[in-house]
């Protein structure tokens, strides 16, 4: 691995927080939301984060100010699932709450706990990492790619007439309390696990998602409502805050979505129209929507749905370039010779990809055979943007036109053509 080149100074020192510790974690948690602009964790919220980074790996980076020993950085990393293109979910090392004191500033901190985290992961056999970037010119130079895309969406009630060959809504809703989510879980797991860019959500998580509260992911006026199929079992669920702009006597809420998750498109369906059904209510916002949302091809007025702004959501950070790229299927067929650069010195390789129509599965995806080579590449590229392709929502065309992969236009083509995969990768998790 190469080095920073910045040495912190002798002074720093890096620790592993354990979450029980009450006294350890509010040291780490204060800093951590200094940098983030938020105000120090009260007692309740820091016994939410206690619950939710249990068995999460905390550093610390500490350093001696005025006398005292302060915590002046912090990165968390946990195990989890990412579901990939044909193959359903793969392990992966989830990254997050990278955080330096303003102090403490372009110092290497970040680099330092970032590169020891990610050779960690890989030393543990993570082909992947995964974080969720909140300023895009960060992560490119620790070798991670923008894998998802996500948008904002804002449903206008008034338009929406569904189009009569949409899938029936069929089945029935109810609302459930907050607290019972072990429905709901079920609905995301079995969701997730076939949507690529999707990670898995804890029973932490989905604690945390039972309590209600301002900033939770459901607020004090939040519901939830739950979709059954005619059989009784659960296939979606919606969860919602309201708002109320109502001027005199013009009604004007607002429905602030907060997940929407089906398994079906009728259940799909069923949910939106219920949404949009709700009276006293003129708008449905929505955030970190999937950029191919279904809704708008069900609607006689697509534009009753507008969509925007775009942006990355998970980058992703390959670790073993041979076990990220033999961990996905693949639906074209053909070989081509990567050669991997990894400015960290973690996972850069040659590679052979051959995928061969004969290796096809009964769904259509096919396995592939990866093998190290000393053969000339087809394309060279960095790591970063084979994260970038590995889920299918990036085109090597692109990156070829960009000058971000060099390859002849008929090797990105190709490359294009095998990592292309039927739906964009969505990741509606925040972690
Ligand atoms: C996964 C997540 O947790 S996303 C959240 C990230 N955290 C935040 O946004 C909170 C506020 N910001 C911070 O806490 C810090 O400024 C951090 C974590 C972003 C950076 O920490 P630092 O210790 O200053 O980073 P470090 O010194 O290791 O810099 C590494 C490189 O990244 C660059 N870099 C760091 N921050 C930024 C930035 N905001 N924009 C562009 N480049 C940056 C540095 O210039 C440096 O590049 P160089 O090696 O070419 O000089």
């Amino acid at each position: 691995m190469q080095d920073t080149g910045r040495p912190a100074p002798p002074q720093l020192r890096t620790t592993q927080v354990d979450p029980d510790d009450r006294q350890a974690l509010r040291a780490w948690a204060v800093p951590s939301r200094t940098a983030f602009l938020e105000a120090a964790p009260t007692e309740e919220g820091l016994e939410d984060r206690r619950r939710a980074v249990r068995g999460h790996r905390l550093t610390a980076v500490h350093d001696t100010v005025a006398g005292e020993d302060r915590v002046v950085a912090t990165l968390r990393s946990f195990d989890s699932e990412l579901t990939v293109p044909g193959a359903g979910p793969v392990s992966v090392d989830a990254v997050s709450t990278a955080t330096v004191l303003p102090t403490h500033r372009r110092r290497g901190l970040l680099s330092r706990m970032l590169t020891a985290d990610l050779e960690r992961a890989r030393g543990e056999g993570h082909a992947l990492a995964a974080l969720i970037a909140l300023e895009a010119p960060i992560y490119g130079r620790f070798g991670f790619g923008a894998a998802t895309r996500a948008t904002s969406l804002v449903l206008d009630h008034a338009r929406v007439a569904f189009r009569p060959d949409a899938p029936a809504a069929t089945g029935s809703l109810e609302f459930v309390p907050a607290r019972r989510t072990d429905e709901l879980a079920a609905v995301h797991d079995t969701a997730r696990r076939a949507r690529p860019g999707a990670i898995a959500r804890d029973a932490a998580w989905w604690e945390a998602a039972g309590r209600r509260g301002e900033g939770r992911w459901l607020g004090p006026r939040g519901h939830v409502v739950l979709h059954r199929d005619e059989q009784g079992t659960a296939d979606g669920y919606a969860a919602y805050d309201v708002s109320d702009d109502s001027v005199g006597r013009v009604p004007n809420g607002t429905l602030h979505l907060r997940d929407l998750t089906a398994t079906t498109p009728s259940a799909y369906r069923a949910l939106w129209e219920f949404l949009a059904s709700i009276d006293l209510v003129r708008v449905t916002r929505a955030a970190d929507r999937p950029v191919d949302e279904l809704l708008p091809h069900l609607l006689v007025d697509p534009r009753a749905v507008q969509t925007g702004p775009v942006d990355d959501f998970l980058w992703l950070r390959v670790l073993d370039v041979p076990g990220a790229l033999a961990a996905r299927r693949y639906l074209g067929c053909g070989t081509l010779v990567l050669r991997v650069a990894d400015p960290l010195g973690l996972a850069g390789s040659t590679v052979r990809l051959h995928v061969a129509a004969q290796r096809c599965g009964a769904d259509g995806w096919v396995c592939p055979e990866v093998t190290t080579t000393d053969a000339e590449p087809d394309v060279v590229l960095p790591v970063a943007e084979l994260g970038s392709l590995l889920l299918g929502g990036t085109s090597a065309v692109a990156l070829q036109r960009a000058g971000r992969i060099e390859a002849t236009p008929a090797a990105a083509q190709a490359l294009a053509t095998l990592m292309a995969a039927p739906e964009q990768p969505w990741c509606p998790t925040w972690f």
